[in-house]
């Protein structure tokens, strides 16, 4: 407890996320986002850059030099370059003096060996104390839900590997899930739909801005077409294509009603009288994929709920995890230390 005051403490929030790593560092606001990419020297194992220098990096490096994606939907996939990553980029934020309170957001259901790897690659990256809390519950706080209120509130963090859904009424988690399907999985729906249809191969960055520019969970309006260069599977060689929204519309229409039954299934277990308040307050949006066309309409419609998208709803889950770390005493129901998790192992 003596640490908690001293001047000498960071408390950090970290979403460690699929496709971004953001850091909240208190007293300062979101002082990184990032794509989580490190570029390694395989040669050495030395981390090089990371996020977008790291991208960048690859298009003029030698064959030494790796890109290494850690994440893998929402939880930790490499464990090595994990902390190697979060070493380099805290190194980054802050003060290497400081005694540093980490707490990172973890999907509903993450088991404890993946929450132990959450927590060792925070200690090892230089973390004196590590937390974790789940990523819907850090979305609600971070999004300002009113979830310190006896009444019911619900949020749906839609990020590019997992989708979190959470019911949250006085500080604590009512019902929560996580699936993992995420925004990521419409690219993935797109790229066989293309390749079966058209028999047509596109990039991840085409197919990116694709989803982005004509991608929607509601027929669109207007039927315009997304034109782009693709390599033939029948000859190998670069041609011009193109996709109408109303295709895409249809192809990512699959994940989203799985999503939504996940949503409706939760809401179906909600008690009563939250469910009310749920009715009255609505759904709110956050993650990256809640920027998707129609989202929010197509969410309301299905679950006959008001849905609204959070402002900067990629932020929702870095501002949370910063908020409930810097106030750890208010939010303890939401939190789990190395205390209660390194002991369920025994
Ligand atoms: N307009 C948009 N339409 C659809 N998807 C979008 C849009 N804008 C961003 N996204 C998606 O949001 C995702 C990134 O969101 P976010 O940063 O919340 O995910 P993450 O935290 O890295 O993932 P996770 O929480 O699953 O670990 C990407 O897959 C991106 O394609």
């Amino acid at each position: 407890m003596a640490g908690y005051f001293s001047p000498l403490t960071k408390n950090i929030g970290i979403d460690l996320g699929t496709c971004s790593t953001r850091v909240f560092v208190e007293g300062r606001g979101i002082v990184l986002a990032e794509p989580s990419v490190l570029a390694m020297d395989e040669r050495t194992g030395e981390p090089l850059a990371f996020g977008q220098a790291a991208e960048k990096l690859l298009a003029t490096a030698e064959e030494h030099v790796k890109l290494h994606r850690p994440l893998h939907n929402g939880v930790i996939a490499d464990y090595n370059v994990t902390y190697k990553m979060l070493g380099y980029l805290l190194s980054k934020c802050v003060r290497s003096v400081q005694r540093l309170r980490i707490m990172v957001g973890v999907p509903a259901g993450a088991s404890n060996v993946e929450k132990r790897a959450v927590m060792e690659a925070m200690y090892q990256a230089g973390a004196k104390e590590a937390f974790v809390m789940e990523t819907g519950a850090a979305a609600a706080v971070g999004a300002q839900l009113s979830v310190a209120e006896p009444a019911g509130n619900m949020v749906m963090d839609l990020g590019g590997g997992t989708t979190n859904i959470a019911i949250l009424s006085l500080r604590g988690i009512v019902l929560s899930q996580s699936l993992h399907i995420g925004s990521l999985s419409f690219n993935q729906a797109i790229r066989e739909y293309l390749q079966e249809r058209y028999a047509i191969g596109a990039d991840e960055m085409t197919i990116e801005e694709m989803k982005i520019s004509c991608g929607a969970a509601v027929l669109p309006l207007e039927d315009k077409n997304f034109y782009f260069m693709g390599r033939s599977l029948a000859n190998g060689l670069q041609q011009e294509a193109s996709i109408r929204a109303s295709e895409l519309y249809a192809v990512m229409g699959r994940t989203l009603q799985k999503i939504l039954l996940a949503a409706r299934r939760i809401l179906q277990e909600t008690p009563p009288e939250l469910a009310a308040d749920i009715m009255d307050r609505g759904i709110y949006l956050t993650g990256g994929g809640a920027r998707l066309t129609g989202a929010a309409t197509l969410i309301s419609q299905e679950l006959g709920v008001p849905v609204r998208v959070a402002d900067n709803p990629e932020s929702a889950v870095v501002c949370g995890v910063g908020k409930v770390i810097a106030e750890r005493n208010r939010w303890e129901a939401l939190t789990e230390g190395a205390d209660r998790i390194y002991k369920r192992r025994f």
